[in-house]
């Protein structure tokens, strides 16, 4: 079978690709208002950390964050990790099978690679360099004692969350009259509608992330159930039906043992229309089983870590509302039965594309072959996903994938990056047309599933 050359990855060295603004202008935003954050909370964080040793670790972070700001300006080389935390030999060694691997390209081009190559901001991978950062920024409060578990977007996402108690009511208002219709016998007509209904919310909630706005927290005036039918036509890709057809076939053919996974992306309100989903999935015995994939560590700026899951949880089982707060209890016995778990995986928060998860973390490619069908989240899982290439938006999504076939997957993507595929001849200059910003704007979306099925490599891994 003959095959077109992948393309290369997405970076900041083109001056026309989304890498590059990145980069130059938002990246060093997120870093100053972390700066900022850390200053203006400066007595509150000593107190609640324990005194002078606190405010001193505290200027180290402040120090090593602006640091690190400088570095990227100024497109210094990437550094090895100086922490102990258990993945850094992973990260080091990674950084230095990248080095080699950009000498061995120099040399075969012909060019010196001399001995200062390094891989940099504006010239590498855009993926690579990008989580590179957030795990850095990890590294200024692991080298702390007292603050080595600070999470320093935690204020941001807290607030993001706060903001949102309006579409959060409504959501699970709506969320909790199907659960009573459910009570007696619904038509299969009804199953699937509903169904459309919840993956859409949950794939719209992915507008709502921290790091594409710098931080900026969105406002959540509309009903969420009512804008599904107004975003419709930027749905660019939509296998809703498929996802569809995999979990009805699952739950005839397995019964009570249908295992979803859900690749968690946002904190906030991404995250409770994750948890709807969910909710709905159960109820409509689609799936007996849910398993959450959380980051271990604060990461692009809003991602859900344990410690986001946890807070969510509680407050939400807090609120002055009564949907909220009773699907919350009811969500706390599921995590206490066993029917949702949680759990957080470092391979998350590596820089790696998914089609190296088999080799570079056997055990979770292991662990999400024995689900039946895992929901991919938002733009960043999208980017590992398809290796973060310059693909033609026409090519096939499974060709993208490069081998990773786990289990038949889902990706539930808002467009924040210029990289998609997938898409039918004259789809991108339409949308072009209409929205000069529509790779980037997080206001059109893919809903791409492949059904394959594939624990041995295949033959496109390269
Ligand atoms: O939360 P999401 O949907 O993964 O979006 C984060 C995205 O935002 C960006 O910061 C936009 O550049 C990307 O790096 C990343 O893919
Ligand atoms: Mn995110």
């Amino acid at each position: 079978m003959s095959r077109s050359k992948t393309p290369p990855p997405l970076s900041a060295k083109d001056p026309s690709s989304f890498a590059y603004p990145t980069m130059k202008d938002r990246i060093p935003v997120i870093l100053s208002k972390v700066v900022d954050h850390l200053t203006r909370q400066k007595s509150i964080i000593v107190q609640e950390y324990g005194g002078e040793v606190a405010r001193e670790e505290l200027k180290a972070m402040i120090g090593a964050i602006s640091e690190l700001r400088h570095c990227v300006m100024t497109n210094k080389p990437a550094k090895p990790l100086r922490d102990s935390r258990c993945d850094a030999v992973l990260w080091n060694a990674e950084l230095a099978r990248q080095i080699n691997l950009k000498r061995e390209q120099e040399e075969a081009s012909g060019r010196d690679a001399g001995d200062e190559l390094g891989l940099r901001w504006f010239d590498d991978a855009w993926l690579w360099m990008e989580c590179y950062l957030y795990r850095r920024i990890q590294e200024a409060s692991l080298m702390c004692s007292l603050l080595k578990s600070f999470d320093v977007f935690g204020q941001q996402k807290q607030d993001a969350f706060k903001s949102a108690y309006k579409s959060i009511s409504q959501l699970t208002t709506y969320l909790q009259e199907v659960i009573d219709k459910f009570k007696g016998h619904v038509p299969e007509s009804e199953i699937g509608k509903h169904f459309i209904e919840f993956l859409q919310v949950s794939l719209w909630g992915n507008k709502c992330d921290l790091s594409i706005s710098a931080g900026q927290v969105m406002t959540h005036d509309h009903n969420p159930m009512t804008q599904l039918v107004a975003l419709k036509h930027r749905l660019l890709v939509d296998d809703t039906n498929t996802a569809y057809g995999i979990l009805w076939e699952a739950a005839g053919v397995k019964g009570q043992n249908v295992r979803v996974d859900i690749v968690l992306d946002n904190a906030g309100f991404e995250l409770v229309t994750d948890l709807c989903l969910a909710e709905f999935l159960i109820t409509s015995r689609l799936a007996s089983h849910v398993v959450f994939h959380a980051k271990s560590m604060p990461w692009f700026v809003s991602d859900v870590t344990l410690g986001d899951w946890d807070w969510t949880l509680n407050n939400m089982c807090r609120m002055n509302h009564v949907a909220t707060s009773e699907l919350c209890q009811r969500w706390q016995g599921y995590l206490k039965a066993k029917t949702w778990e949680v759990e957080a995986h470092d391979f998350w928060s590596m820089p790696n594309t998914y089609n190296e998860m088999s080799s570079a973390s056997p055990d979770l490619f292991n662990r999400l072959s024995q689900s039946d069908f895992v929901i991919f989240k938002g733009d960043l899982n999208y980017r590992k996903l398809v290796s973060d290439r310059q693909w033609d938006p026409m090519t096939q999504f499974e060709r993208a994938l490069r081998g990773f076939h786990p289990a038949p997957l889902c990706s539930l993507r808002t467009l924040k990056c210029d990289c998609v595929v997938g898409l039918e001849s004259g789809q991108a200059q339409a949308a072009e047309n209409e929205d000069p910003n529509w790779m980037i704007g997080g206001d059109w979306a893919v809903i791409s599933v492949c059904e394959r099925r594939d624990s041995s490599p295949s033959l496109n891994t390269l």
